[in-house]
């Protein structure tokens, strides 16, 4: 049976069962009947007559945890005292904390560290600014920026509900690659004001990383921040879900052995994550890709109200194909998927040429349920941690911060985006490249270094990165 495509997590539920009542095996089919794993059983408390204990249960979503509640309670002598998920447990008070380097243990710290010791350092930065990198924390330091109108494909809800993904995406900054990185949501969703804040809270920072921002307002934020800042700026849903596509793609196509500029690529979703992930494509030599939104295929014949479609649509569609998804994918080589779930059919990857490629990147639900395709698509691709080829920003976006804060790199450029997806492709070595194994580990431990000299190669190359070449005393 096909998986469900929620999020699966544990729950811990704490019961009591009067043992002249009811018996343990009840409880344990109970569970099972309603779709819950039980995963492990700690017995809390245990008297003659009645046993308290906590069960953890596997469940595919939060209704399976509300059915398995609502039956367990309908059984004579078991009472359910509590429910607990491990998900929201995780997140209690926030993900991340802020830590001093060095303690204070006397006046003689505190003096340093302080007032009057920390004026030395003041007046050290305004006489020379650069010392910024080297006296503060700018050096390893970035903020994830969310006004929360795009938040994963859940859309629009706002700064508040945005944050749990932002603090996720510090605490991976921090643990993949050693770069601090302060979650901030904005209560605005007006362009002026995001860029005008930003700008604002730019001193103290070595880079920007916007993140689940809509488009097209996206585009105009990041290249206005780009003009006035010194530092780089990059909108994680494009370019890394783009860096990290194009290292999937690259991959793939060496399995099923074909090129990239013979490739039909139809992608569904011309967002943020689409225009980027199209244009890197373009970059590395695609010359057929058509790209799909809810109105079926962009078309140059037609005039959007979107000035970025008309851009888009300028450069895509070489043949002017018309019509929706189920149209264009005939005898596409390439599906990607940015867009929401459930929008391609198993008959659309049917129609596609042999060995077809489908990465069905929409969180936390895939365009497609891997499962329904898995005999007819050669590979298949989810942005997902619970199924193979995870295509996430993840791989990129720790690596690259640690490369553009390393060489303190002005700005982001496109030869760094290529490089770094060519870097991530090649973790995975030619024994190592299955249908399954396209793209490596979130936690293999190559990817970080890897995609960072890669990114560090580029930036002085493109001579944006303004430490002095410190690459042969590696
Ligand atoms: N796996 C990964 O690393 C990443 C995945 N994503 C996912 O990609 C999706 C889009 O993200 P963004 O580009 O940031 O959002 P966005 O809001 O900028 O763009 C989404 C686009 O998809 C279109 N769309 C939505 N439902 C559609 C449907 N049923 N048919 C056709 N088009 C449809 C929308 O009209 C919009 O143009 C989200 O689900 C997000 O979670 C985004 C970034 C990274
Ligand atoms: C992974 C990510 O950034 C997103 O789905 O928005
Ligand atoms: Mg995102």
């Amino acid at each position: 049976m096909a998986k469900s495509l929620g999020s699966s997590t544990n729950i811990i539920i704490r019961i009591e069962i009067d043992k002249s009542k009811c018996t343990f095996a009840q409880v344990a089919q109970t569970i099972g009947e309603s779709g819950g794993d039980i995963v492990a059983i700690d017995v809390i408390r245990s008297s003659g007559t009645v046993t308290l204990r906590d069960l953890t249960v596997n469940v595919f979503d939060g209704s399976v945890g509300d059915r398995i509640v609502g039956r367990l309670n309908q059984i004579e002598g078991m009472k359910v005292i509590n429910v607990s998920d491990q998900t929201f447990l995780m997140h209690l008070g926030g993900k991340i904390e802020m830590q001093p380097k060095i303690p204070i243990r006397n006046r003689d710290d505190l003096s340093r560290v302080y007032t009057p010791g920390v004026a030395r350092v003041c007046m050290a930065i305004h006489e020379d600014p650069n010392r910024a990198f080297t006296l503060t924390i700018k050096r390893d330091t970035v903020a994830v920026i969310s006004d929360g109108t795009a938040v994963l494909g859940l859309g629009n809800i706002g700064p508040r509900a945005a944050m749990p993904v932002m603090e996720g995406k510090a605490m991976l900054f921090k643990q993949l690659a050693g770069v601090d990185a302060f979650p901030i949501c904005l209560d605005t969703q007006d362009p002026d004001e995001i860029v005008r804040t930003i700008v604002a809270i730019a001193p103290g920072l070595g880079g920007i990383n916007l993140e689940d921002i809509s488009a097209p307002r996206c585009f105009d934020i990041e290249r206005r921040l780009t003009e006035a800042l010194d530092i780089p700026v990059f909108h994680d849903d494009q370019h890394g879900t783009a860096v990290v596509l194009l290292a999937g793609i690259l991959n793939s196509l060496r399995i099923v052995g074909k090129k990239l500029e013979d490739c039909k690529v139809v992608l569904c979703g011309i967002g943020a994550a689409g225009m980027a992930c199209t244009d890197i494509l373009i970059s590395a030599g695609a010359k057929k890709v058509i790209g799909v939104d809810r109105q079926g295929a962009l078309v140059r014949t037609t005039a959007y109200e979107n000035e970025a479609w008309n851009a888009y649509a300028a450069k895509t569609n070489p043949e002017l194909e018309e019509g929706a998804l189920a149209d264009v994918i005939q005898g596409a080589d390439i599906f990607i998927g940015v867009s929401g779930p459930g929008v391609l059919k198993r008959e659309n990857v049917e129609a596609m040429a042999k060995d077809p490629i489908v990465f069905a990147m929409a969180n936390p639900t895939p365009e497609i349920d891997p499962d329904e395709i898995e005999e007819i698509a050669r590979i298949i691709a989810t942005g997902r941690s619970d199924y193979p080829n995870q295509i996430n920003n993840v791989l990129c976006f720790p690596g690259l911060f640690r490369g553009l804060l390393d060489c303190r790199a002005s700005r982001v450029t496109e030869n760094m985006k290529l490089a770094a997806a060519y870097a991530i492709a090649e973790v995975v070595s030619e024994d190592e490249l299955s249908e399954l194994y396209i793209i490596p580990s979130v936690f293999n431990d190559k990817v970080v270094p890897k995609v960072r000299d890669a990114v560090i190669d580029a930036a002085y190359a493109d001579g944006v990165a303004r430490r002095r070449d410190f690459r042969d005393k590696k």
